[in-house]
């Protein structure tokens, strides 16, 4: 059985007042955020903003200076396995071992988290899924970009995860790759009820999310709906919000002032 003896939270990711610094740049300065299951938040930020900070410390790589952080209603700090158990993530970077064939990725990563008996069927439903099954034994070298990374989100998928992290998940892909890949993980949230965190500084990535979360210089400076967030800025599109919000008011308001 994988079901979890624990009672199942409606929250996938708690993070209560958190802040990181690295010497005496503060990274990320009492940052708080939710994400409930079944929502896609996208967390919308320009280089240095401390989304990598973010994701660091929701993977338990480090460990805030002050705050909280709950995967599925567990703490991080004191309860790091049963969290990491309900995380799953998909990295900037690529992170498959090119060399093994696609399946011996996967089987890699359903041996860290213990799946045992379990693992074969799983692996056989994600690849299925996303149309990759008969590339299963296909070393991972031989696949496009597009491929890897879906091949890295069904990897994310195995374990059946409260929560979805996905880091500047489209670096690298193509414009259509792009697309189908939010695409999907819409959907995936719809029907698995995951929650999915997506940190992008690609406002059209952020376009369709139930809610947006603007980070910049360490801080939430915003959290709302994309048509909320034009609302408050009185700005048309999303992008043109984002960079009121952000302080770089965009050329054509200013010539209206
Ligand atoms: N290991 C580190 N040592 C010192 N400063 C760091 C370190 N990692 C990040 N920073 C700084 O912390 C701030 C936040 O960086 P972070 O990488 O989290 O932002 P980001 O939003 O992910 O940006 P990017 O998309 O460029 O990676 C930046 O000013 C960065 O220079």
């Amino acid at each position: 059985m994988s079901e979890s003896q624990h009672v199942p939270s409606a929250v996938a990711l708690s993070v209560n007042a958190v802040s990181k610094s690295y010497g005496a740049l503060k990274a990320l300065d009492t940052l708080s955020l939710t994400v409930p299951r079944g929502e896609f938040v996208a967390l919308l930020g320009p280089n240095g903003a401390g989304k990598s900070t973010l994701f660091q410390l929701l993977t338990g790589l480090f460990v805030p200076d002050s705050g909280e952080i709950e995967v599925a209603g567990h703490d991080m700090r004191h309860d790091a396995r049963a969290a990491l158990a309900k995380l799953g993530v998909v990295f900037q970077q690529p992170t498959l071992d090119l060399d093994l064939s696609v399946v011996a990725n996967l089987r890699f990563h359903a041996r860290l988290h213990g799946m045992g008996g379990v693992a074969k069927k799983r692996i056989a439903e994600e690849l299925d899924r996303i149309g990759q099954a008969e590339r299963a034994k296909d070393p991972a070298r031989a696949l496009s970009g597009g491929n890897r990374r879906k091949i890295e989100l069904a990897r994310a998928l195995l374990h059946e995860p409260a929560l979805l992290l996905m880091d500047e998940p489209t670096v690298g892909l193509d414009p259509g790759s792009r697309e189908l890949l939010v695409d999907y993980v819409h959907q995936l949230c719809r029907e698995r009820g995951m929650g999915v965190l997506w940190a992008t500084h690609l406002v059209d990535e952020a376009e369709r999310a139930h809610r947006v979360i603007v980070l910049h210089k360490g801080q939430r400076i915003a959290v709302d709906t994309p048509r909320a967030l034009c609302e408050q800025t009185d700005t048309a599109t999303l992008g043109e919000a984002f960079l009121v919000l952000t302080g770089e008011t965009p050329p054509e308001k200013e010539e209206t002032v």
